[in-house]
């Protein structure tokens, strides 16, 4: 049920932390996997750390933005091995600003990479998926879905964005066979969050604030990743299921 051998997958982010994560656990699980990012060495790394393993994988270098580069992106990402059934729209950005300091700059970087690009890049891939009756669309929502940080203005609004979205896609594809849910993590050490875990005191408050007792390891979303990207999920869809270590059930 969770076999995922024959399932050709689109991880964005893919150069680092839950990305790249993501893309080791649906290689492991069978599929062959496209990795998208913007640092050309990073995402060598993840291809190398894929194949180590065995998977078989191929890199895309690109920058998500809101422009028409989206759809070049959509079609050369099918150019590798064939139409992508599985979409992680794992790419995102945390300018971390207080309220007083958000600018319609900042605010425009975070909400176009982490809401408007998730949709517009699904909506490029949904008719490949439309085609073989089958797809999965996993965005990445957050704690900030539904718990509000005082320097989490923009970056709240696009996750909780998202989960509506993900909710609206699902409402708007199912049909098709193409499900649309989300993972909403706690906190993961990765380059977004490296300034919050330099602080011991800070880590530690973040670990004491989950039911479970601690923070969270890039592996702990292996499970989730592989289980929505297979037919293990198939009467699942618009879901946001948060993998928080207990965080946001206190
Ligand atoms: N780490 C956590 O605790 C945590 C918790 C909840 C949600 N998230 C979410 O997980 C996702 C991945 O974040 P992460 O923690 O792995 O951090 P990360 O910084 O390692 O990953 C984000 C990735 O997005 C890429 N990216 C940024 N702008 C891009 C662009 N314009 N085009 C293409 N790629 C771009 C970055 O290069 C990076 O590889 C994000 O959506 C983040 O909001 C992370
Ligand atoms: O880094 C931060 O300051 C933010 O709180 C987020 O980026 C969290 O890491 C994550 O989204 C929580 O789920």
């Amino acid at each position: 049920m969770v076999e995922l051998t024959g399932k050709v997958a689109l991880v964005t982010g893919a150069t680092s932390g839950i990305g790249r994560q993501q893309a080791l656990a649906l290689s492991k699980a069978g599929a062959k996997v496209v990795v998208l990012g913007r640092r050309a060495e990073q995402l060598e790394e993840t291809v190398a750390c894929v194949r180590k393993a065995g998977g078989e994988v191929s890199a895309l270098q690109g920058a998500l933005a809101m422009d028409d580069n989206l759809a070049n992106i959509a079609s050369q990402a099918a150019e590798f091995y064939g139409d992508i059934d599985i979409l992680f729209n794992t790419a995102g950005v945390n300018l971390r600003q207080h309220a007083d300091d958000v600018t319609m700059d900042s605010w425009k970087t975070t909400l176009d990479l982490n809401l408007a690009v998730p949709f517009f890049l699904a909506q490029q891939l949904v008719p490949g998926m439309r085609k073989k009756g089958w797809g999965r669309i996993v965005n990445i929502a957050s704690l900030q879905s539904t718990r509000a940080f005082a320097n989490g203005i923009a970056y709240g609004a696009s996750k909780g964005g998202i989960s509506q979205l993900t909710r609206a896609m699902a409402e708007a594809w199912s049909a098709d066979g193409i499900n649309c849910n989300a993972i909403a993590p706690g906190f993961f050490p990765t380059e977004l969050t490296a300034r919050l875990f330099e602080d011991e005191a800070t880590t530690q408050r973040l670990a004491d604030s989950t039911a479970i007792g601690r923070n969270g390891k890039l592996d702990d979303l292996d499970g989730v990743t592989v289980f929505l990207a297979s037919s293990a999920s198939d009467y699942i869809t618009g879901q946001t299921i948060s993998v928080d270590g207990g965080f946001t059930a206190r």
